[in-house]
């Protein structure tokens, strides 16, 4: 397969990037080098080009001239626009019909047209879009950073903002796919774009390529750049590294520092913000955000405790890294919104902390790390809090700190490469017709389907035997992208159906576009009786704590249990005239759902759609919220690690209570009914 990247802004070269050279030479030129580089080595690439924009300007250097470079087997093209000024992202689209021509002569140039393009960033996607209404090319889009958010969490917009806003819209309208590196960026962040169908978005978490910080030393280069700066260079290190604008909010960080005489006499401030010769040089956005810095430095008289080191070398950022780890300090992201955050990664594998914005990605990496906090961003105190509790705790430090070793085999390009190869396959293959399925099974995920791997493969192996015959459909309490991202990382092949968020979601496999498409009429039945005004009146007054604000959408209201029992919850509701489903599970959580949705009647609604009768569907569970479905089907199958009373509860006497767990013990119940030749 030969792949097209497209990535039009910044300082983009195969080698040694400059990062912070220029407000928009960052994370999404690190992701593209760094993806191209591994999924190049996979044999089913035979080619990889990148395309980006040539310029030719005095204070940046030669190297970025329109033409040609490669490195091993990736090659880099810059597109000639007619301009050999330098751009920033936001006047790109003056130039638009230019790059789009420089684009189309450079396709109409090659051997061979690509197979598959992928655009970063939304100017990117101008050009993939014109290629598939040109050369029906395909294409994936990923946005690594989105207007309409930025406008939401900066509460302002001006026409460059609206402008990349809309070509934003235009792009994910007529992408085959949009990869977001994150369940946040997939439900919430593309939740402001009307484009932006749920069913094109796969979330695939990136990779980061950790080698260097894992182990990272410190180098008497960065150590001494940084003491010149500090009057006690012993204290514990609080570092930020992010480009010098308004979004990263180094400003906010300085002030929570100033703010707390506590923090400032336990460690120092080393904000490494871009390179600079001299600010005045600097592009408008940065050259503010660093006289804003230096203004506040001098305001509040940091002088002694605060670093900002002028420039840096790109091999040097591991060694800031290990500075901080060496002094028992501590890695601060306080972006207003960081859609997802490398920097954290690099963090996690350096072994040093972090206190990260609880806007964004931050949410999945902190999670699945473990390695630090979460804070509001434009909290001050809680930003200095939780510095201050981390350099000041050991064994809360060292707890941190070692829970950042894993994040390199969390965050692994190989993995994001599995599934990125096999969606790109599917984007490309001639699609095959869909069978007249005669049987359908429905797994639960978590501890049903997963949760051991030799028993899923063997359960693959019967599922690929029975496909033409058997659809094969999932019942989840996990959210449609959280359900489709993990199958997706176990290697589970698109199933035909998703019920997710505990049966208030359903999205249909369109084997014709390669996507998943939501069920409208299910959304409408979900959303004609929601009432969330009167559920938070009732919660509110029995004291349901809510979970996370991304666990909460319409038709689902998602609380902790606290050790309350269901009946007594359900009677809050009723006694409140508030007609609703109660689902609990694992003793800890809590779903309020509109009345008659559940897994169980989604399941149904499935079974009509496929035309088939309720004696043709099997469902697979383990736990409390499998109840209604496990309940009203007729041949029910609970797995051997069962958990809720769910293998003691009467009106489960018809199900078969396996021996086997997980995925064995859902073959062992499937086969069970056909060998009585029930199912
Ligand atoms: O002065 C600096 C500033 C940054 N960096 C590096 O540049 C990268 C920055 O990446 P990230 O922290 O993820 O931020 P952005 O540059 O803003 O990248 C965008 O794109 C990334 C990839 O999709 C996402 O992770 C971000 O959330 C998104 O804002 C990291 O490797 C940093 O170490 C430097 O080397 N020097
Ligand atoms: O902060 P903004 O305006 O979303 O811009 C993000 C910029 O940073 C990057 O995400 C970092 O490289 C670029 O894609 C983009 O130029």
């Amino acid at each position: 397969m030969f792949v097209c990247h497209v990535a039009l802004q910044g300082c983009l070269k195969l080698d040694q990037t400059v990062y912070g050279i220029t407000a928009d030479t960052g994370g999404h030129i690190k992701y593209l080098l760094e993806l191209a580089r591994t999924s190049i080595s996979d044999p089913t690439i035979s080619r990889i080009d990148i395309v980006t924009r040539g310029f030719d300007e005095a204070t940046l250097g030669p190297v970025y001239r329109a033409g040609r470079e490669t490195d091993g087997d990736l090659r880099l093209v810059r597109l000639d626009d007619g301009s050999a000024e330098y751009l920033p992202k936001e006047a790109l689209h003056a130039r638009h019909a230019q790059l789009c021509e420089a684009f189309g002569k450079y396709l109409l140039s090659l051997d061979e047209l690509p197979d598959v393009i992928h655009a970063h960033y939304a100017d990117a996607g101008v050009l993939a879009r014109y290629a598939k209404e040109k050369f029906d090319i395909p294409y994936v889009f990923t946005g690594h950073s989105l207007g309409a958010v930025k406008r939401e969490v900066s509460d302002r917009t001006d026409d460059a903002l609206e402008t990349r806003i809309a070509i934003e819209e235009n792009a994910v309208e007529a992408a085959d796919a949009i990869i977001a590196s994150s369940r946040d960026e997939a439900e919430a962040q593309y939740a402001h774009y009307a484009n932006a169908e749920s069913g094109r978005i796969r979330v695939i978490p990136p990779g980061c390529d950790l080698s260097d910080f894992e182990g990272a030393e410190v180098t008497p280069k960065v150590a001494n750049e940084v003491a010149r700066f500090l009057n006690d260079s012993d204290k514990p290190i609080i570092l930020a590294i992010a480009r010098p604008v308004r979004k990263k909010n180094l400003l906010g960080l300085i002030e929570a520092y100033a703010a707390s005489p506590s923090l400032q006499d336990a460690a120092n401030l080393v904000l490494v913000a871009g390179c600079r010769g001299l600010i005045a040089d600097l592009e408008q956005e940065c050259r503010e955000v660093l006289n804003e810095l230096l203004a506040a430095i001098d305001k509040h008289d940091l002088y002694g405790k605060v670093a900002y080191p002028k420039f840096h070398e790109p091999e040097d950022i591991p060694a800031y890294y290990a500075l901080a780890r060496q002094s028992g300090g501590v890695f601060v992201n306080p972006a207003l919104n960081e859609p997802f955050g490398l920097t954290l990664l690099e963090a996690a594998a350096a072994r040093l902390p972090v206190v990260a914005t609880d806007s964004g990605g931050p949410n999945d990496i902190v999670e699945r790390c473990k390695n630090g906090t979460l804070v509001c961003p434009i909290d001050p105190e809680a930003i200095a809090q939780a510095c201050l509790e981390i350099v000041t705790d050991r064994s809360q430090w060292v707890r941190f700190a070692s829970a950042g070793g894993d994040a390199a085999a969390t965050y692994d390009w190989r993995s994001h490469c599995d599934v990125y190869h096999r969606l790109l396959e599917d984007l490309v293959r001639v699609p095959v017709r869909v069978p007249q399925y005669q049987r359908l099974l429905i797994c639960d995920i978590d501890n049903t389907l997963l949760g051991d791997r030799n028993s899923l493969r063997e359960f693959l192996r019967w599922q690929a035997s029975q496909s033409d015959d058997v659809a094969l459909g999932i019942a989840t309490g996990r959210s449609f992208h959280s359900a489709q991202s993990i199958l997706a990382s176990e290697g589970v092949p698109n199933p035909d159906v998703i019920i997710s968020s505990v049966g208030t979601q359903i999205h249909w496999f369109d084997r014709d576009r390669s996507c998943f498409v939501e069920d409208a009429a299910w959304r409408r039945s979900v959303e004609r009786d929601w009432d969330r005004p009167s559920i938070d009146d009732v919660a509110n007054e029995i004291g349901l704590r809510p979970q996370a604000l991304l666990e909460q959408r319409t038709g689902k209201a998602s609380f902790f249990l606290d050790g309350r029992d269901k009946q007594e919850v359900e009677r809050a509701f009723r006694s409140n005239g508030v007609s609703v489903e109660v689902v609990t599970s694992h003793q800890l959580y809590l779903d309020i759902l509109p009345a008659g949705i559940n897994k169980g009647s989604a399941v149904s609604h499935v079974a009509d759609e496929l035309g088939l009768l309720r004696a043709r569907v099997a469902v697979a569970g383990d736990s409390g919220n499998d109840l209604g479905m496990l309940r009203s089907c007729v041949h029910p199958i609970i797995v051997g690690n069962w958990s809720d009373g769910l293998g003691d509860d009467p009106a489960l006497s018809h199900a078969y209570i396996a021996k086997a767990c997980h995925a064995a013990g859902v073959l062992e119940g499937v086969k069970h009914f056909q060998a009585r030749g029930s199912w």
